[in-house]
């Protein structure tokens, strides 16, 4: 089938801008011109020239950049506008004044104050002007979607016969429903009788969570430009998101008869420069952009895109700019993702059973931890490993009492060769508390050399990993512990410690006499 054109007109840095707090300046503004150039963006709202000198030089400054879009500056239908938008545009190799009036009831009678007849002579004049300076000039009735139907007909006949190639018919307010506003376009495009005479394009705003949907919905009934932003950033709850229209497009070709000439690859790069830029962080399950876009958790999906990306996947990651899908270990997880993960790392194990053991410590530091990163993984196998060990000593229980202004108290439960041991001490802290009461049990005779605590991964959900270094008669061995509780986690280093050291004390001397 013969696709035709949908332009993307991307107008993040003029209604994006508008998002209270995201204001940019002409130099990061030309940074992410440049970056939507580079995607291929058909038409790039750079500003509103007369809304400050600033942005007056953005504007400038981005139609003097940017060689492959045309550039264009949004005016009200008012002369000093346009002209400044056209001054403005003077720099560029394509240019387009954008020219609005509103023609919804409300907006006329409370916020113009003007009558419809004014307003439609008022449009009339400002797309003659325009004209007269620009050759490409599109004009916007704001708030299209709580307009008039016959109305809007009559302002779209009369902009298009004054010289408009594009008619947007902006959602302004976010009221719009799919299928009410597809069906407002397909009527305009069908009574007006010069709407062959122009491009109809769409903005729409994402009050009701709709923004994408309504586009959509009129590129079906015929709409041949959206307007867009990156994000979605935008005015109140934002605009359509330009990758999520650009994508669905492109991942349903049995759906939409348009295309769009977007390099999608760089999509992702451009969201994280606009994130950057405004300081308005992604947030994680926003489409394709998101950082869990393509992230799975769950074991069933992780089986399934192991298999067979397809199953849980409708798009590449790739294709839109990540570097790969990813495949997230938490407590959803299943044996066929942590088996893969750790071969991933080079860790194999040599009986399935040793496995077993290794994801059932894996389930149970999922239940206390987010996400488990490649370092818990790697801990948690040299705990697996040091299990599977001769183990004189092992940690049965552990409580300790640390209070402000009070000594701690540790009790510890200890199964030596076979035996549980209570014991309880003081120390002058929770880990010097639990050291002694271990040792009120081994008295291994050993002195600590080392101890060391540090965070496996970030944030205060993260495993702390402890090293202990204990020396006797010229024997010195490590001990490692993880856990989420970094005293727990000393506990196991310390008894890792004394098994090792009785372990080097077998080897030397095989009748040697224990810890
Ligand atoms: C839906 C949209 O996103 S529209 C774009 C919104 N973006 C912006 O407003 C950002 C830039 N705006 C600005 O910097 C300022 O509002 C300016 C420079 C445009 C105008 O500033 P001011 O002259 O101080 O006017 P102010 O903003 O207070 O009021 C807007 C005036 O424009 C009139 N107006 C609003 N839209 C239009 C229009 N499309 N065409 C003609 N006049 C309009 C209003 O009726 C009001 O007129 P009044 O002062 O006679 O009552
Ligand atoms: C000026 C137009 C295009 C607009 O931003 C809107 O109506 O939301």
């Amino acid at each position: 089938m013969n696709k035709e054109h949908l332009v993307i007109f991307d107008t993040t840095l003029r209604d994006g801008e508008q998002s209270p707090g995201a204001s940019m300046t002409r130099e990061e503004k030309v940074r992410i011109a440049l970056m939507l150039e580079k995607m291929r963006v058909d038409v790039i709202e750079a500003g509103f020239a007369i809304a400050s000198e600033g942005d007056f030089e953005a504007v400038k400054a981005v139609a003097a950049a940017v060689k492959d879009s045309t550039v264009c500056s949004l005016s009200r239908a008012m002369e000093a506008d346009i002209r400044r938008a056209a001054e403005a545009l003077q720099p560029a190799a394509s240019g387009r004044i954008h020219t609005f009036i509103a023609t919804s009831p409300i907006h006329m009678k409370y916020k113009l104050q003007m009558q419809p007849d004014q307003v439609v002579e008022q449009a009339v004049k400002a797309v003659r002007l325009a004209r007269n300076l620009m050759d490409d000039v599109e004009f916007s009735c704001e708030d299209a979607g709580r307009s008039e139907i016959d109305f809007l007909c009559r302002i779209v006949e009369a902009a298009i016969a004054a010289g408009a190639r594009t008619i947007n018919i902006p959602d302004t307010v976010g009221y719009a429903i799919p299928e009410l506003y597809a069906e407002q376009i397909r009527q305009l495009i069908e009574r007006v009788p010069n709407s062959d005479q122009a491009i109809f394009s769409v903005h729409c705003h994402n009050d009701l969570g709709l923004a994408v949907a309504n586009s959509l919905a009129a590129v079906q009934a015929g709409a041949r430009q959206v307007e867009c932003t990156i994000n979605g950033l935008g005015e109140r709850a934002g605009n359509a998101a330009l990758e999520e229209i650009v994508m669905a497009v492109r991942t349903r070709p049995d759906v939409f008869s348009v295309e769009t000439r977007i390099e999608p690859v760089h999509i992702v790069p451009t969201s994280r420069l606009v994130s950057t830029v405004t300081g308005f962080p992604v947030q994680p399950n926003k489409a394709i952009v998101g950082k869990n876009a393509f992230a799975h958790e769950s074991g069933i999906h992780q089986d399934g895109v192991l298999k067979h990306r397809e199953t849980y996947e409708i798009m590449k990651a790739q294709d839109v700019g990540w570097h790969t899908n990813a495949i997230v270990l938490g407590k959803h997880s299943g044996r066929n993702a942590f088996r893969t993960r750790l071969q991933e790392l080079g860790i194999s194990f040599a009986t399935e059973q040793e496995l077993n053991n290794a994801f059932i410590l894996f389930k149970q530091l999922a239940d206390k931890k987010h996400e488990i990163y490649d370092e818990d993984l790697q801990a948690l196998v040299t705990d697996t490993r040091a299990a599977a060990a001769a183990e004189h000593v092992q940690l049965v229980a552990m409580e300790v009492q640390s209070k402000t202004g009070e000594t701690p108290l540790a009790q510890v439960v200890l199964n030596v060769e076979g035996q549980e041991q209570n014991a309880q001490a003081e120390g002058s802290g929770p880990v010097d508390a639990v050291y002694k009461a271990i040792e009120s049990v081994i008295s291994s005779g050993a002195s600590l050399e080392l101890y060391s605590v540090n965070a496996i991964t970030s944030g205060t959900d993260s495993q702390g990993e402890v090293t202990v270094r204990l020396a006797r008669g010229g024997r010195i061995v490590n001990g490692l512990g993880a856990d989420t509780d970094i005293v727990i986690a000393s506990a196991k280093a310390y008894i890792n410690a004394l098994n090792a050291l009785q372990t080097s004390v077998e080897r030397t001397h095989p009748q040697g006499t224990g810890i």
